[in-house]
């Protein structure tokens, strides 16, 4: 099976977490992609979706879906989202589109976390997947000089600004493998708005293709 058919299996199965007449937290990538595809053709039978992104928003309104604010929407059922990596104990590393913060807020909204990859995005380690820190912009080379403190490689990702206005570092050469420490270390460097890594608020339910790891 190739990726994109591994992506649409695993965004079939993910669907079946959603019960009609709720309110849907909707994450963002080419995954999620195949999601909202699946969620249009049942537009009429979900209340709203939350959207963590520009550009996810843009698709759910051409299907029909109504969008709403995370505000007016209080605790959400099932989020679901694609990663960039995932461990063994569901810890991804996420922000490969640059919508990190936003998926952050509304996983942790949300009172179950459904995440679909494809095969490749599993790791025993996190880290080869250079790992996306979104920054105030006037506090990117501060960051960046914290980061390399602490033995990461940040890069800038130039020429990317995040729906909330901001700028993304990727960290290369990271082993992380006590992926909750790292994401409260880095979390306290200021100047970082959010840090791609979701330890603290993992996966509940990873689906790889048509397999579901719990
Ligand atoms: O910022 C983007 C998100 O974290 C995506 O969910 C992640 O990058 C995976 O995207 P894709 O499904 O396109 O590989």
């Amino acid at each position: 099976m190739n990726r994109d058919e591994q992506k649409r299996m695993a965004a079939e199965q993910a669907i079946r977490y959603i019960e009609d007449g709720t309110v849907v937290g909707v994450g963002t990538g080419s995954t999620v992609a195949f999601f909202i595809e699946e969620l249009g053709r049942r537009a009429d039978r979900i209340e709203a979706a939350v959207s963590s992104s520009e550009q996810s928003t843009a698709l759910l309104k051409k299907l029909g879906i109504r969008v709403i604010d995370l505000n007016s929407a209080g605790e959400i059922p099932v989020y679901v989202d694609g990663a960039d990596e995932c461990d063994p104990q569901r810890c991804l590393i996420k922000g490969g589109g640059a919508a990190l913060t936003r998926e952050k807020i509304i996983a942790a909204a949300s009172r179950k976390f459904v995440c679909m990859i494809d095969s490749i995005k599993r790791v025993d380690v996190l880290g080869k997947f250079p790992l996306p820190v979104e920054v105030i912009p006037m506090a990117r080379s501060y960051v960046a000089r914290e980061i390399v403190k602490r033995g990461g490689t940040p890069v800038w990702r130039d020429g990317v600004t995040t729906d909330n206005g901001n700028w993304i570092l990727d960290v290369h050469n990271l082993r992380i493998t006590d992926p909750v420490a790292l994401e409260a270390d880095y979390n306290q460097i200021t100047g970082v708005v959010c840090v791609g890594l979701f330890a603290n608020r993992r996966a509940d339910v990873v689906i790889v293709g048509a397999e579901t790891l719990k």
